[in-house]
């Protein structure tokens, strides 16, 4: 496999994805930094979903590259890509309880089951559930039992976190709080995580950079500062900076833990 030399922590090259006839994915090319938080940002049917099933490894592409850390992963199986994924549904085993979800992820990872209960205990209680270990899913809240989804992803200690519409199943107040909690995560782990929304305000207070895409391609791709400050194009204006319009100040100044502006 070759290795590159790049400080990036992903490259994607030219990623071009057809379903029947339909270019889904239109030669799209960018990258992500270490511990940085990139948003994907767009519509319903533009490709994101796709995307992050390429990046994954549970789609195959028609043409273009993956780089993972320096290593070319495009056509690598998903258990072999080394990424963590959080999805909407929290896909929580239910008979099983806090500890035992993110414990069994755990035991099923050859090199981390002999320390298995000592990792899940210590990142359930990072992420501030060590009071409820005990409890079966059923017994959470939906922004707690995202939090059991999103340990369970950490304590693999991936490589990169890829996040399907973690909030979007959420009650509007607890959505509020997930995302919040969602930033400090990040922060903690210092991971890094892009994350699939339709939401334009998520995508403003959560990232470090925002991708926005429409019909498989990438219109703009900058901090939120300077998407809404220079929109690439009429599109990105239509889209996003005339949508938040009024909210614009309180939700930048909630941005950029890295400062990834020029
Ligand atoms: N397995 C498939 N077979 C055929 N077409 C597909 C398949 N998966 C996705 N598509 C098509 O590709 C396009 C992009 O879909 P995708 O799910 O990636 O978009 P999305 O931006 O994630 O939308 P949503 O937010 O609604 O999930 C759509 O037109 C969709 O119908």
């Amino acid at each position: 496999m070759e290795i590159l030399n790049s400080n990036l922590k992903l490259i994607v090259k030219d990623l071009y994805k057809n379903f029947d006839g339909k270019d889904v994915l239109n030669h799209i090319s960018f990258d992500v930094k270490p511990g940085e938080f990139l948003s994907v940002l767009g519509p319903s049917g533009c490709g994101k979903t796709t995307l992050l099933r390429i990046l994954i490894g549970l789609e195959k592409q028609n043409s273009g590259e993956i780089i993972l850390e320096g290593k070319e992963i495009s056509n690598l199986s998903p258990e072999k890509r080394g990424m963590g994924i959080v999805f909407q549904n929290y896909a929580l085993f239910p008979n099983m309880t806090v500890l035992g979800n993110v414990e069994y992820a755990l035991k099923l990872h050859q090199e981390t089951a002999g320390d298995a209960r000592e990792i899940a205990k210590r990142t359930l209680d990072l992420i501030g559930m060590s009071d409820q270990l005990d409890k079966k899913p059923k017994q959470l809240s939906g922004g707690q039992q995202q939090r059991v989804a999103i340990a369970r992803t950490l304590a693999l200690n991936p490589n990169i976190i890829l996040l399907d519409e973690p909030i979007s199943a959420l009650d509007v107040s607890m959505r509020e709080v997930m995302k919040r909690e969602l930033k400090d995560i990040q922060k903690k782990f210092q991971a890094t995580m892009i994350f699939i929304t339709h939401e334009q305000e998520e995508a403003f207070y959560l990232s470090d950079r925002i991708m926005i895409m429409s019909e498989g391609n990438i219109e703009q791709l900058d901090t939120p500062r300077n998407i809404y400050d220079h929109p690439a194009n009429d599109y990105v204006r239509d889209f996003v900076v005339a949508h938040l319009d009024q909210k614009y100040e309180s939700l930048l100044k909630c941005t950029g833990r890295i400062d990834h502006e020029k």
